[in-house]
């Protein structure tokens, strides 16, 4: 189905069949992403997009009565990885391999204290190495000049679109080479849409992205490949 080049690839899944209780949701999903571009996953609506991208990192493993099948692998830190390998730790992995969700979702703490976040719980404790890597974070999230004034508001305070940039920079700051974002403009207007889109073509050099997406308008601007889902598997996928 792939036709990346295999140096290109960062991530191939093999195999993937999903299941909540007995209902299969997706079904033998065999497919490769490039690295450092933005593939877009679309397709009908329940067909298994965000199923799929939850198994790129694990996060569905919570789910009550949720069961896979398959192989993951993704190349992080130099080496291909087998995600579902005994000895892989998964907070480890969510820091390689990040995920920015639908609808915005701050913390209820400071703008700042969202970003510093997920490096207090990795232990860093330093603290101009942690402003320094909050600024870098929000500078990469093209929302640094908006906000380095009001970094102790609520980030609760921020408009939706802030907040969805502010959701991105967290999800930088643990330097992933990953980033997953599932729909991450729908609640938006079309201006923040816009700058959101600016802000995921300018990270790719530093990232392998992808995005699901339904609007097609979306799709055919921000992807470099475009990865159809339907009838619970991938159907197609076109590089532009
Ligand atoms: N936690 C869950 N428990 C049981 N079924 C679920 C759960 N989450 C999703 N589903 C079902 O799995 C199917 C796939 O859902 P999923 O959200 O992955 O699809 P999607 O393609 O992302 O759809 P959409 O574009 O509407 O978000 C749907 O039928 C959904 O109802």
């Amino acid at each position: 189905m792939s036709h990346v080049m295999t140096d290109d690839v960062k991530i191939r899944v093999a195999n993937l069949d999903f299941f909540y209780r007995d209902r299969a949701i997706l079904n033998d999903v065999n497919v490769s992403f490039a690295k450092h571009a933005i593939s877009t996953l679309t397709g009908p609506s329940g067909v298994g997009k965000s199923t799929f991208l939850m198994t790129l990192n694990r996060l569905w493993e919570n789910l009550p009565d949720a069961a896979m099948t398959g192989r993951v692998e993704i190349e992080l830190q130099g080496k291909w990885q087998d995600v579902y390998a005994r000895g892989m730790s998964v907070t480890d992995l969510r820091k390689m391999v990040a995920m920015v969700f639908q609808a915005p979702n701050p913390l209820p703490m400071s703008i700042r204290k969202n970003i510093a976040f997920p490096l207090k719980l990795s232990g860093e404790t330093n603290r101009q190495t942690v402003a320094a890597r909050v600024e870098q974070a929000l500078q990469m999230a093209n929302l640094w000049s908006e906000v380095k004034d009001r970094l102790n508001d609520d980030a609760r305070t921020l408009s939706g679109g802030q907040q969805q940039r502010l959701c991105i920079a967290r999800a930088l700051v643990m330097e992933p080479e990953v980033l997953l974002l599932d729909e991450p403009t729908s609640s938006l207007d079309q201006a923040s849409t816009a700058v959101i889109e600016e802000l995921l073509v300018g990270l790719k050099d530093r990232l392998t992205i992808l995005v699901v997406s339904h609007y097609q308008e979306q799709v055919m601007r921000i992807s470099d490949n475009i990865v159809r889902f339907d009838g619970n598997t991938v159907v197609a996928q076109t590089e532009k």
